[in-house]
């Protein structure tokens, strides 16, 4: 007998209490076991138009919906007595004619039921797919039954048709309304129609009793079962060389780079496999992640290494080396920059010159000396420096320098450096690296990253989003040694936030932006999820958004939302966080926290936090506070740039924050401001 699993059983087994789920899941793992044991009452169901739903007893109220066909038995659904029966009633699963897909389709009878949706909200819009052929849509997937009522679909009731269809016709269907043109896709020659890849994203065979615990444990997390085509391409490739997997926010960049870091621990049985991030907030709750996919305790666990890349070096510098190292943090060097200056800068250059000067050439790329230096491309700096200019503003960074090693700091590259010269004995320490948010690398990190792997198959897979890079200037990577021309992928289709959410947070950002492996990409993703429309508000006073934001939350805590689903953040921590959002949280008598590194377990509470200590994360609701102008973008972080192109950088980075924050909502999205709106919104 072959057991498989369904997207939709999940999902049915999520809406159960948590007794009813334990039951249920019971009643999964004895029926995989012994499906003939007559305490499941397994019966065909009678009346229905798919004659292969069976049902499973779990008790007086709850059945489990089968799938029997063959030696196949799939658990479909679960749920009340009653609404498992109706889901039934309205189903039936077929094999496409066009792409070889197995679906499962949602039986629709009368077009008048798409038609009458849009009288009941009397509005006359124009059909969005009247002009396309019926059997141009059918090659895209869409079931034979719903070629009739798809003409009649408007604005309107996009979003509601889309989700009874299957998910890659409802996909390319969103494309198509969104004026993409689409191609239509290669269809596969599959002698198992469960090998086909769109069948994959909803039905799983399920090889043993680990592989159905793995998906029924954590139902929120569909993804340890569910990928979609491009997901698993993209981690199943062997690689050349370094690869790179690019999209927006929520579109499962992380959920590759874990399964990825998995395939290759098992492919390799002595393999060590390195992941790691920018931030250390995110490697925390990769930790959580990483055990749900693999097990805590597992062999492969063992061998996976997750840590942002900064602790890593500071660990082989300090623990293993035995060297010393402090960091010297921005106002600290920005002190020690002030008074290099003013005992020997003749270049006549602004303090905010010399530190960008600093941290994006001399401090990014390891230069050490005049020679290095003179000669250096300088590429995308907004001010030219002629040789006496250059001089002169070498005798400053020297001097820093100085300082810095008399106070026995450094900076976190020249860490980096000194790691990748110590290392330079060919003592590789990893046979994969992975790096998530890789678009906040800056090339000491790239080149770590390189000198702690040897070049070859599989050696470097990065993802990331450079609409979110929050702290780098653009750069090459080629120039730091990592070629990816070839080897990416860019993942189109957003799992994390309603359709509404992810349309204003695009909204923020422009259509195209340039990869780091030189690329040119469009932005455009689609979410198949629906939910209400962000609410963005603004109010006279502070003390107006904080009793707005107490209803607010209130709401939600009283429509049955956990503290933990919830998260408040904000672009500064003293005038927003402290000032605002901490008096709303006081005035809810809810327990928070503010969202920190050290954290491995989340607390059952409100999270509280910057817009840079959110990356990466997500919650069910979020409020963006204090979205006002001159706080969103930040005025001084503005004022700091010291010529027009750094401007434009240091713009399009708090654009990108804004972007990084609203996309942490997967449900509900609230944006509040005070006074003037940020101009972003
Ligand atoms: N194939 C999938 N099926 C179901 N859910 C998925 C799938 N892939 C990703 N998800 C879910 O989508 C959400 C976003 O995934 P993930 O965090 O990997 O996105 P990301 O691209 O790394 O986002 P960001 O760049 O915003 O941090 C998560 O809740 C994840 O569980």
């Amino acid at each position: 007998m072959r057991f498989a699993i369904a997207d939709t059983f999940q999902k049915g087994l999520d809406k159960l209490s948590k007794g009813d789920q334990t039951l249920v899941k019971q009643r999964a793992f004895d029926f995989q076991t012994d499906h003939q044991n007559p305490s499941h009452q397994f019966h065909r169901l009678q009346g229905l138009k798919e004659k292969r739903f069976w049902t499973v007893y779990v008790n007086m109220d709850i059945r489990i919906i089968v799938y029997k066909d063959g030696d196949l038995m799939m658990l479909c659904y679960t749920d009340h007595h009653d609404a498992a029966y109706e889901w039934a009633k309205g189903r039936q699963i077929e094999v496409h004619p066009e792409t070889g897909a197995t679906q499962l389709v949602e039986l629709i009878e009368r077009r008048e039921e798409i038609v009458q949706q849009v009288v009941r909200q009397q509005v006359v819009e124009p059909p969005i797919f009247g002009r396309f052929e019926p059997s141009y849509l059918h090659k895209l997937g869409v079931p034979e039954s719903w070629l009739e009522p798809l003409k009649y679909v408007t604005d309107s009731n996009l979003l509601d048709t889309l989700e009874r269809l299957p998910q890659e016709a409802a996909e390319r269907l969103m494309r198509l309304a969104a004026g993409e043109v689409v191609e239509i896709p290669n269809v596969l020659p599959t002698v198992d129609p469960f090998a086909h890849p769109d069948t994959q994203r909803r039905f799983r065979v399920v090889e043993n009793q680990t592989e159905l615990y793995r998906a029924l444990e954590w139902p929120w997390e569909r993804w340890t079962t569910f990928l979609h085509p491009t997901q698993e391409r993209a981690l199943q490739r062997t690689y050349n060389g370094p690869a790179y997997v690019s999209g927006g926010a929520g579109t499962g960049k992380t959920v590759v780079a874990l399964h990825r870091a998995y395939k290759l621990l098992r492919e390799a049985p002595e393999g060590r496999v390195l992941f790691t991030t920018f931030s250390s907030t995110l490697a925390s709750r990769l930790e959580l992640s990483a055990n749900i996919l693999m097990g805590r305790d597992t062999e492969e666990r063992q061998r996976l290494r997750i840590t942002n890349l900064h602790a890593l070096a500071r660990q082989i510098w300090v623990d293993d080396l035995g060297r010393r190292f402090q960091a010297v943090d921005r106002d600290g060097l920005s002190d020690l920059m002030a008074q290099a200056k003013s005992s020997l800068d003749s270049s006549g250059m602004s303090l905010g010159f010399l530190m960008s000067e600093w941290e994006s050439v001399v401090d990014s790329w390891g230069i050490e000396t005049w020679d290095d230096y003179r000669g250096f491309p300088r590429k995308g700096r907004g001010t030219p420096l002629d040789a006496r200019t250059r001089l002169a503003v070498w005798r400053v960074f020297e001097r820093v320098r100085e300082l810095l090693s008399s106070q026995g700091k450094s900076t976190w590259n020249q860490l980096c450096y000194s790691c990748i010269e110590a290392l330079d004995d060919g003592t590789h320490r990893w046979d994969h690296i992975i790096v998530d948010e890789s678009q906040d690398f800056g090339p000491a990190e790239l080149r770590l990253v390189r000198a702690l792997v040897g070049t070859g198959t599989n050696d470097v897979f990065l993802v990331g989003d450079s609409g979110q890079q929050l702290y780098q200037r653009p750069f090459s990577w080629r120039d730091v040694g990592i070629e990816v021309v070839g080897r990416s992928t860019n993942l189109k289709v957003n799992y994390r936030t309603t359709e509404q959410i992810r349309r204003f947070a695009d909204g923020l950002m422009p259509p195209n932006m340039r990869e780091h492996g030189g690329q040119e990409l469009s932005r455009g993703t689609v979410s198949l999820l629906q939910g209400e429309a962000p609410v963005i508000k603004g109010f006279p006073s502070a003390d107006d958004e904080i009793r707005f934001v107490v209803t607010q939350i209130k709401t939600w805590l009283d429509e049955g939302m956990q503290p933990k689903d919830i998260a408040i953040l904000g672009r500064v921590k003293k005038k927003v966080l402290v000032e605002r959002a901490e008096q709303a949280l006081s005035q809810l008598n809810v327990p928070y926290h503010w969202l920190k590194s050290e954290e491995t377990v989340i607390p059952e509470a409100i999270s509280l936090g910057t817009m840079h200590n959110a990356k990466g994360l997500e919650f069910k609701a979020v409020v963006v506070m204090g979205c006002e102008r001159g706080t969103v973008p930040l005025t001084w972080v503005l004022s700091n740039a010291s010529d027009d192109a750094e401007r434009d950088e240091a713009m399009a980075r708090e654009r990108n924050l804004l972007y990084v924050a609203t996309t942490r909502a997967r449900q509900d999205l609230v944006v509040t401001y005070v006074g003037e709106p940020s101009e972003f919104i």
